[in-house]
């Protein structure tokens, strides 16, 4: 386990997580912890990850992460639409080795990362398909479809409800605007059948920040 601790000297190297966090994850500590040192490691050198955000690594990324996938219950299949540095997807994906887990990413050199990324840490329980979103529509439908920092919802919903089963739900994390892009979206929310609309502020870990979790469920 590690035993690091972001300085000023070093912001390549991230704070260590709090213990209630390790007390969290559990089972998945040991994967998360080398997770978020590969991207401190690579994360700024790869553009994946802006040098300022490393010493906030854990708690404005892994954790914020972390509080959408204790969101999602047991389901089968989940897709993380732009899934970028792994944020959520691969998060999720070591939080529920349980569950097929999909990061669907349009650019090539976001995808090798998060193959290697899964090779390095041996989830075989995620997948990776490079191509846009809109373009796996009609392929696979999915019990949940997450996001975080794609696009505003409107968008978003037309290029992430097709690709949600019936009775599945599309779950986000978002910003304080989340209520604004809900009624902004109403149309094509509606179109989609929408329902059961919840914002919540989740803290997955008491010694870090909320996040902004919003939920969606498709209807017919
Ligand atoms: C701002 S980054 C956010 C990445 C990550 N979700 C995070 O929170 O750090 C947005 C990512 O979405 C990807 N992206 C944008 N539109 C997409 C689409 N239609 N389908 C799949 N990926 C998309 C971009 O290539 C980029 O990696």
């Amino acid at each position: 386990m590690s035993e690091n601790s972001a300085t000023d000297d070093n912001p390549s190297v991230p704070e260590a997580p709090h213990q209630d966090a390790i007390d969290f994850l559990g089972a998945s500590a040991d994967k998360m912890i080398a997770f978020a040192n590969l991207l401190a490691s690579q994360g700024e050198r790869r553009g994946l990850i802006g040098p300022r955000e490393l010493p906030k690594l854990w708690d404005r990324h892994i954790i914020n992460c972390a509080s959408l996938a204790s969101a999602i219950g047991d389901v089968r299949t989940i897709a993380d639409v732009g899934s970028g540095a792994g944020l959520p997807g691969i998060v999720i994906g070591i939080l529920k080795p349980q569950a097929n887990v999909v990061l669907i990413e349009t650019m090539e050199r976001r995808c090798a990362w998060l193959s290697e990324v899964k090779e390095t840490l041996d989830l075989a329980n995620i997948e990776v398909l490079r191509g846009r979103a809109e373009e796996f529509v009609g392929a696979r439908e999915y019990d949940v479809v997450t996001a975080r920092a794609v696009a505003a919802l409107d968008k978003l919903a037309r290029w992430c409800f097709p690709l949600v089963k019936v009775g599945g739900e599309l779950v986000l994390l978002k910003g304080q605007r989340a209520q604004e892009e809900v009624e902004s979206a109403s149309k094509v929310l509606g179109r989609y059948g929408a329902r059961d609309v919840t914002i919540e502020q989740r803290r997955a870990v008491p010694s870090y920040s909320a996040a902004t979790v919003l939920r969606i469920r498709r209807g017919k």
